[in-house]
């Protein structure tokens, strides 16, 4: 693996080789007013920046996070047990606008806040068993622009998408199945960047 490993040629490349990854990117979902708003919100969020286990040593994660969601919505995710925290005003008003909008059902959200382009996230699936079968996930990015990519697992077929602040993407099901995603470091960008990724939960999974 060669250090620009996450790097493809963005524009050219994207959308292009097959597969396709099952996704639907609605650029400025979220007009300026409704981004200040969040992001204003935001600056209230108990965030943290917990310790997960690699290869038996603990590390703190590369972002900040905080979990918020419905009574009986807690996840463990990461290895880490995250209890679903009251929805704040401008959150629930984000998932309540999803809904009418994609008919999407989420009933948590997990915000990461990338500090700078130093705050990453690692390739990964969003396939946590307690995830609902058949449901999307919305993530909306506020902030920063900052490159997602995403990997086919099994065909050499990699995308880079540059989200930009009210940008919204949807990630369809079974898109996590065959999909893994990250977030590379980017030293160039010294802004923060704000990610809301809305999931639907199997209610009481963890009861
Ligand atoms: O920050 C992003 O755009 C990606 C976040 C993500 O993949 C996640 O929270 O699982
Ligand atoms: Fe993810």
């Amino acid at each position: 693996m060669s250090k620009h490993d996450d790097d493809i040629t963005p524009q050219k490349a994207l959308l292009t080789l097959e597969p396709k990854p099952p996704i639907t990117l609605i650029r400025g979902y979220l007009n300026n007013e409704q981004q200040v708003a969040l992001i204003n919100e935001a600056q209230a969020y108990p965030l943290s920046r917990p310790e997960i286990q690699v290869f038996g040593k603990f590390h703190a994660i590369p972002r900040q996070q905080v979990w918020f969601g419905d009574l009986g919505c807690d996840y463990l995710y990461s290895g880490l047990f995250i209890r679903a925290l009251p929805w704040p005003k401008y959150a629930n008003k984000l998932r309540h606008k999803l809904a009418k909008d994609f008919s999407l059902g989420s009933n948590g959200v997990l915000v990461n806040h990338y500090v700078d382009g130093k705050d990453c996230m690692g390739a990964h699936s969003d396939d946590e068993p307690e995830i609902a079968k058949g449901s999307d996930i919305a993530s909306i990015t506020l902030g920063a622009s900052r490159d997602f990519v995403l990997k086919h697992k099994h065909s050499p077929a990699r995308y880079s998408i540059n989200l930009q602040s009210g940008d919204l993407l949807i990630m369809h099901w079974p898109m996590q199945k065959d999909w893994q995603h990250s977030l590379p470091k980017r030293l160039k960008v010294k802004d923060p960047r704000w990610n809301y990724t809305f999931r639907q939960l199997m209610v009481n999974f963890h009861a």
